[in-house]
């Protein structure tokens, strides 16, 4: 139990659809039923936003407030180590979002991070697979950043400095005069900084790839085989030969065309692409696979359980798979898991049929209902 994080209370007002909840969750099993569009995705979503300090689903704070409040407030039990944090996330329109750990301010967010893991599944995740490169990135430098602090802060500085360095590019292209020096200057510390995230992306692939194999192979019962890769431009030539070499490209299109904000994550089965090849069940087998291989990776880092948020897992996914799944979860290899459904008989049937404890709650009209610990019995 000692590399458990649990939240053991949760408190939520004007939080998306919620005026007012006030939950005591289990730290094992619990259960989140309703219709579509009770708010079972939002309980979870506040969990998320605990961890990461924004939202999984919704980037801008404001938008995550009750219709027509002005502020919402989560507050939250962290259970650690045998010790309990207090948890608090505010957001004001037209302020500054706060968080505290026991009424201490952060000053700076990334200093949260990585202190109370958590791993969504969601059918958001279908984007990874479906959109640009942005979202690969932004998945795989999540999971880095929640145990590198080094990489998070490179990170946020290769964005600031990629930032001027186009600046300048539109500047001097609007002068029609293009003065390499004063790009030079930004180049070092783009190299610098790009450098780093380039290493720690590549080593952290590499060890991720054999652990979501497993869980892939394990899900699907072996069927297919299934792959992922990282490709960069740094693989081929060095930081600065590559921004030596588009230099004129850089100038003609005001941007600065190489380095690792072009990386992308490559998702294959049967070394086609998962996009255009995956069926909709193997899309979502491999990301459930991603994402357990997340849960192991950060286990193993943090010497830490994450919490794991199950959203709308049972969706396209056969029985067999779904079978393998949550004997998975029940087996103890996880931690705290909140799951969502809408159907409160298939979480009976697939959680009495392992003989697994769980606590359920009922979500309708805004208002969460707790029932008691729900025991089943074989
Ligand atoms: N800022 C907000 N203020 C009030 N209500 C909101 C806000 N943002 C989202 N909602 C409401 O939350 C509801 C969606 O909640 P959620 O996604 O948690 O549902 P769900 O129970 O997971 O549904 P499904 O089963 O369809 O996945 C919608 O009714 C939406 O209008």
């Amino acid at each position: 139990m000692n590399n458990h994080v649990f939240v053991s209370k949760l408190s939520l007002v004007n939080f998306k659809n919620y005026k007012q909840a006030d939950l005591s969750l289990s730290p094992d099993i619990n259960c989140f039923i309703g219709e579509n569009g009770a708010g079972k995705t939002n309980v979870l979503d506040a969990v998320y936003y605990l961890s990461m300090c924004k939202s999984y689903l919704n980037p801008v704070d404001r938008q995550n407030i009750l219709f027509d409040a002005s502020f919402f407030v989560i507050q939250s039990s962290w259970n650690k180590k045998n010790e309990v944090d207090q948890i608090y996330c505010g957001v004001k329109k037209g302020q500054k979002k706060v968080f505290k750990k026991n009424k201490v301010t952060y000053e700076k967010l990334a200093d949260h991070i990585g202190q109370f893991p958590t791993v969504m599944i969601s059918p958001y995740d279908r984007n990874l697979i479906l959109e640009g490169s942005e979202i690969r990135r932004k998945w795989m430098d999540g999971i880095i950043s929640q145990f590198d602090r080094n990489f998070l802060s490179q990170l946020i500085k290769y964005g600031k400095v990629l930032n001027q360095r186009n600046a300048l590019l539109k500047n001097m292209s609007s002068y029609g005069f293009f003065d390499n020096e004063s790009i030079s200057v930004w180049d070092e510390q783009l190299i610098e900084c790009g450098k780093v995230i380039h290493e720690a992306r590549k080593k952290t692939i590499e060890e991720f790839i054999p652990i979501f194999q497993k869980y892939y192979n394990w899900l699907s019962g072996s069927k297919e085989e299934v792959n992922l890769s990282y490709r960069s431009q740094l693989f081929d030539k060095s930081f600065e030969e590559l921004l030596e070499e588009a230099q004129s490209q850089d100038q003609r299109r005001q941007y600065t065309t190489v380095g690792v904000h072009k990386d992308d994550f490559i998702f294959t089965i049967k070394d086609h692409p998962i996009k255009k090849f995956g069926s909709q069940g193997q899309q979502k087998t491999y990301l459930i696979a991603l994402k357990l291989a997340q849960y192991e990776w950060l286990l193993s880092r943090l010497k830490l359980k994450p919490v794991l948020l199950l959203d709308d897992i049972f969706d396209k996914l056969d029985n067999e798979r779904v079978e393998r799944l949550m004997q998975m979860v029940s087996d103890q290899d996880f931690g705290q898991v909140l799951i969502t459904d809408t159907d409160q008989e298939r979480i009976d049937e697939i959680f009495s049929k392992n003989g697994i404890d769980y606590k359920s709650f009922f979500i309708k009209d805004n208002i969460i209902e707790e029932s008691k610990n729900k025991v089943t019995v074989e």
